[in-house]
Formats: structure tokens, sequence, C-alpha cells
């Protein structure tokens, strides 16, 4: 379990972290989702103790990373965005290495190399120095890394960035797979990631903590104040009159709490209806009895936000845009 409290990080006069609070559950795969600079790397590493938090506390597995860090750091695996790995070093020698540095019993050191060597498909390179590694194998060398000495919590900062689909696939399923039974906690700017892999989503800017939920919790969220649209017909040189009876009747059906009217634009005699409405069962077909028996309804949609939307709806831009 990681647990986070009130938990800042400055630099100087920037406040790049600002009291964020979670916790993340054993058999959890919690996604960190946030535009460049917001924060993610550098929460990360407080939680796996590189760096310190400057007010607030982290715990993982029940100790507390400044005062028992020792056994805290010992209780996590980290894949950090760029994985320092020794180049001149093969794969076998590096794992036996990075083994021995997270104090990983002698006798257990071979069948810890297998174990993580398996689960992460290494064996072809087992024996190649890691400067002739593609940069998905010497990913998968991170990722092989940080699962040694089975860590109870496993943090990941962009666990696929740079990888072929086919490798992408691969990594994201031992994460899940990993993810059963352990605490992880991921980094990524790829929406499909989340919803792939993660139970929650914690959505960060500027480094508070904007929201934090399922994303089918964060869908309902966003839904509260989600728009129904619909089309109708009107005689010819009635828009006026029409708009304002069209609005006072919809604002009459239960839910709808804004209504916003003009003429369509692609179609001559025709009215587009925006309603803001609230998260109500049936409330498209509310409007529609409402409208139909005076009105030639052409159509009706509700868009259920995408993940895209509700990324939008708290950060105030598209992900592509805020990573580029
Ligand atoms: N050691 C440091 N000294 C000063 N500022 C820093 C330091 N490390 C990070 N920052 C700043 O903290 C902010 C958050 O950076 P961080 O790397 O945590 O963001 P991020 O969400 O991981 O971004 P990205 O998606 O681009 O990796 C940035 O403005 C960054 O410039």
């Amino acid at each position: 379990m990681i647990v986070l409290e009130s938990v800042s990080k400055r630099f100087g006069a920037k406040t790049v972290v600002d009291q964020v609070s979670f916790t993340v559950n054993p058999g959890e795969v919690l996604g960190f989702l946030g535009p460049n600079g917001a924060g993610k790397t550098t929460t990360l590493r407080m939680i796996s103790g590189y760096t310190t938090a400057t007010s607030g506390r982290v715990t993982v597995a029940g100790y507390d990373m400044v005062t028992q860090h020792t056994i805290a750091a010992r209780k996590i695996g980290y894949l950090p965005e760029r994985p320092p790995l020794y180049d001149t070093l093969d794969v076998a020698a590096y794992l036996k290495f990075a083994a021995k540095v997270k104090a990983v019993p002698r006798r257990h050191i071979a069948d810890e190399l297998d174990r993580v060597v398996v689960a992460c498909r290494l064996e072809a390179v087992f024996r190649q120095e890691i400067f002739k590694l593609s940069k998905g194998y010497r990913q998968r060398v991170g990722l092989a890394q940080a699962l040694l000495g089975k860590p109870e919590i496993l943090l990941l900062d962009e666990p696929t960035i740079g990888l072929d689909p086919t490798q992408i696939q691969e990594t994201r399923d031992v994460i899940r797979a990993f993810g059963e039974t352990h605490t992880v906690m991921l980094s990524t700017h790829i929406l499909q990631e989340v919803t792939q892999i993660c139970h929650r989503v914690a959505i960060i800017d500027r480094g508070r903590l904007l929201a934090i939920d399922t994303p089918a919790g964060l869908q309902q969220t966003v839904e509260q104040t989600h728009v129904v649209t619909l089309n109708v017909a009107v005689p010819g040189g009635q828009t006026d009159t029409s708009a304002q009876a069209l609005a006072s009747e919809l604002l009459e059906v239960d839910g709808v709490e804004t209504v916003h009217i003009e003429p369509s634009a692609d179609t001559a005699n025709q009215l587009v209806a925006t309603c803001q409405v609230a998260l109500k069962d049936g409330i498209e077909a509310a409007i529609a009895r409402t409208v139909v028996p005076r009105w030639d309804l052409h159509q009706l949609a509700r868009q259920h936000p995408t993940l895209e939307n509700i990324f939008m709806h708290y950060v105030g831009q598209p992900v592509a845009e805020s990573v580029a």
C-alpha cells in the first residue's frame, strides 16, 4: 500500500507538487495522468525515496519513507523514465548486480533472475551486452530490475514510452499480471494505457491532484454536467419565436439545467438545441417525449465522455496538446 498525506515538493520558490494526498491499495494499478511538467515524476521519486518531500508524509507498505527509509525502499521496485543501466555489462551480470544491491539473499539470486527473465521475456538477450539492446529490450531490462526481490510495490515512470506496438502489449501484460497481487502506480501520457491496465486514475496538473477515481467514476462526475443536443425542423421564417418556445419547453423537463438554441449551420429551417443536463436515467427519453408532439425531431444525441473528454474537463486541454 502507498499512502501520501498532504505531500508537497518545492524547488526554491517553485512548488511543483502541492499538498497531494491519496492511497493506492494492494491489488490495484493506479494510473498517474497529467501534462508535461505536472509533477508526476517528482511524485514517483518522493514515493520511491529518490528525493524527499518538502512537507507531508509518504508511507509505503506501512513504513515511513523518511524515518524508516531503508526498509521502506526495499518494498519498492522502481522503473525510472530512463533506467540507469550499465551498458558494458550483459543482461545476466547487470541483473545479478541489481539483485545484490537489493539485498536478495545470495542463495535466491539464480531463481530470482530466472523469474524476472521469464516475466519480462528476456531469454533471447540474457547474455547480450546492454549497449547492444534495442530500446524495447532496455526498457524490459529496467522492468526486470524493478521486479527483483519481489517488491510489494511497483512504481513505473512512463513504462511503455518508445516501445513498438508488440512490446507495448507485452509490457502491459506483465504490468497487469503484477497488478493482480501487488500495488502498482504508473505515470503515463497514453489514455489507452490507462483504460487497458489501470483500476483507478489520478489526474495531476501543475502539482495539484485534480481528481482520483475509477475511469467509470470520473466519467460519472463529468457527466453530471453533460450535454444533450437535438435538431428540430421549424417552419420557414419562424426561427426566433420557435427558438423561444422550444427553449421554454425544454427547460420544463426535469433535469434540463440550461438550454442554448441556434439555427443549424448545416440545414435550413432547423434549430439546434444544446442542453446541459443533470446525470439522470431516462433524460433523453423525457426530452424526446416533450419535443415530439409539437416539433419535428431529427436528431437527439447524448455523448458519454471519453477519457479524453475527462482529461479536457480537468486540465483544460487535450492530452495530445498537453504533451506536445
Ligand atoms: N531538480 C529539479 N529542480 C528544479 N525543478 C525541477 C526539478 N525536477 C523537476 N523540476 C520541475 O518540476 C516540475 C514537475 O516536473 P516533473 O518531471 O515531476 O513533471 P512530469 O509530470 O513528470 O512531466 P513529464 O511528463 O514532462 O515527465 C517541472 O516544472 C520541472 O521543471
